[in-house]
Formats: structure tokens, C-alpha cells, sequence
């Protein structure tokens, strides 16, 4: 049994995978994680495997107290991944991207795939039919846009996401709500159209905390899986024990 761990800039989600099959998922805050992954051991006490990936927010040591019990394994860019990696930094390209990048490489083979996650930044992806990693953007999430909106104005409030479906924005509150989602929304369809521009064959999976509000709203076909990243994480960590 494997508990895989991303450690988001925001939160922290897990996942107890036995062979490719997940039996649960755990979403907790940076405070909460010595205490949570003491829990979910004592819940799954055949994992032998804590496989992490992190953005940053934590480092390796994080993880050191649960050395005793499990065998770690932090993700970086030594580790070997199922596509060749033709960006111009790759040692400045996300974990996060690596090891969503591998899980698209790994679940579709020979298809143009677009990855985009929907987490704090919006990530877009692109792994072409050659399994070359090409690259792709990031741009702010739904929430960092209300919360900048807000941080840099003197007047503009501070909203949360709402089920608003609004075009026209007919007070303060409506204008931001508008501008937000249907600004996130035609930003993600956008770039859909144009990727799809440019080559055929293309699967596009979008993740992330904000997957099932997007989803919808979008006009593309479009694979959505809100945990896609965490499954990618189980499999890049497979890849790895099958080819090191
Ligand atoms: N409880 C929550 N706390 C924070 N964000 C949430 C919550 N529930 C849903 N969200 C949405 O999820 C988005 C953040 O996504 P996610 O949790 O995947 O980010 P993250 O932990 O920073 O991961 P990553 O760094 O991989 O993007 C926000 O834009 C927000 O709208
Ligand atoms: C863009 C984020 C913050 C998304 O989680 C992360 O992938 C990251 O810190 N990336 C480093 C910059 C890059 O990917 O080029
Ligand atoms: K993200």
C-alpha cells in the first residue's frame, strides 16, 4: 500500500492507494499534517510507502517523524519520468506539473494531452503524442483573482466564489463575479481552442480544487478528475520502482 501526499500552496490532499486502486482521500490543512498522516497510518497500517510531492511549502524534513514507520519518498527532478522534458528551465518547472505531466503521458498514450489544474495558480500542461513535454502557462486560480482583486484596490470587496451565472454584472459584487468566472472560463476555453489549433488527437483533463465548478461551465469536452494529480503521483512512483 502506497499513501501519496501533494502538498499544495494552499492545502494539503492525500490518498491511500492500493496497487491502482484508491480506497480514500484526505484533504487537510499545512498544520494539521503530522497529526493526519499519524492517523491515516494507524488506519492503513500496510503502507509501506509515503510517496510526496511539493510545491515548496515544505521540504524534505517535514516528513522525517514518520521515517520509522513508512519508507519516503519525495518526488524531485532526479526522479525518472515517462516523457522527455523539453522546457527551457526544467529544473524550475513545478513538481506538481512533472508529476501531473507523467500521469497524462502514463494514462494516454499517443494522444496530444493538456493538462490543466485548477489549484491556487491555474496550470496549463501540454505532453505531445511524442511524449514531449512542452510546456504550457500559469495563471492566477478563481480564488487568488477575488482575493487580488481585493488586496489591490481600495474598494473592491472581498468575495468568495459564488453559483452565480451572470454576464452582465449589475452591482460591485456582480462585476466581480462576472469578471472572475466568466473571465477563468473563457480563459480555459481559450486556451482549449487554441491548443486544439494546433494539433488533433488531443485529450484534455482538467484537476484541481476548483475542477467540478469549472467543468460545467465549460463549452470544451473536457475528462475532469478532481484527483488527478494524486493518482498521477501513484503511478509516477510506479513508473519509477518499474524503470530505476
Ligand atoms: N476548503 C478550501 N480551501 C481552499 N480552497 C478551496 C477549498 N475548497 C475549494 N477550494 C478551491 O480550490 C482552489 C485551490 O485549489 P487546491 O486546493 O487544489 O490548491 P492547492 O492546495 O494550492 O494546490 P495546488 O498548489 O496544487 O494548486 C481555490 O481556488 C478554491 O476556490
Ligand atoms: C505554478 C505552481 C505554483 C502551481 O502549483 C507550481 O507548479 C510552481 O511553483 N512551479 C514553478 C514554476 C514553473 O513551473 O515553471
Ligand atoms: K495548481
Amino acid at each position: 500500500m502506497i499513501l501519496t501526499i501533494d502538498v499544495g500552496n494552499t492545502r494539503i490532499k492525500g490518498a491511500v492507494f492500493e496497487d491502482a486502486t484508491s480506497l480514500e482521500f484526505f484533504v487537510f490543512d499545512h498544520k494539521q499534517l503530522e497529526k493526519e498522516i499519524l492517523k491515516i497510518l494507524k488506519k492503513y497500517p500496510k503502507v509501506l510507502y509515503l510517496v510526496v510531492a511539493s510545491v515548496g511549502v515544505l521540504e524534505k524534513q517535514a516528513f522525517l517523524a514518520f521515517e520509522k514507520q513508512v519508507q519516503i519518498h519525495f518526488i524531485s527532478h532526479q526522479d525518472i519520468f515517462p516523457f522527455t522534458n523539453l522546457y527551457e528551465t526544467p529544473h524550475t518547472l513545478g513538481i506538481d506539473r512533472m508529476v501531473l505531466a507523467a500521469g497524462a503521458t502514463l494514462q494516454f498514450p499517443k494522444r496530444n494531452r493538456l493538462v490543466i489544474d485548477a489549484g491556487t495558480c491555474i496550470t496549463y500542461d501540454f505532453v505531445d503524442e511524442n511524449d514531449n513535454y512542452r510546456g504550457g502557462a500559469i495563471s492566477p486560480g478563481l480564488r487568488l483573482r477575488y482575493e487580488s482583486l481585493h488586496a489591490f484596490t481600495a474598494k473592491l470587496p472581498l468575495l468568495i466564489v459564488e453559483d452565480v451565472d451572470q454576464l452582465i454584472g449589475t452591482s460591485t459584487s456582480g462585476s466581480i463575479h462576472s469578471g472572475v468566472i466568466n473571465g477563468l472560463v473563457h480563459e480555459i476555453d481559450g486556451f482549449i481552442d487554441e491548443y486544439q489549433g494546433l494539433a488533433s488527437n488531443f485529450i484534455i483533463i482538467l484537476t484541481g480544487g476548483d475542477t467540478e465548478f469549472l467543468a460545467k461551465r465549460l463549452k470544451n469536452t473536457i475528462f475532469a478528475n478532481s484527483n488527478f494529480l494524486l493518482e498521477s503521483l501513484n503511478q509516477t512512483f510506479q513508473y519509477k520502482i518499474d524503470n530505476d
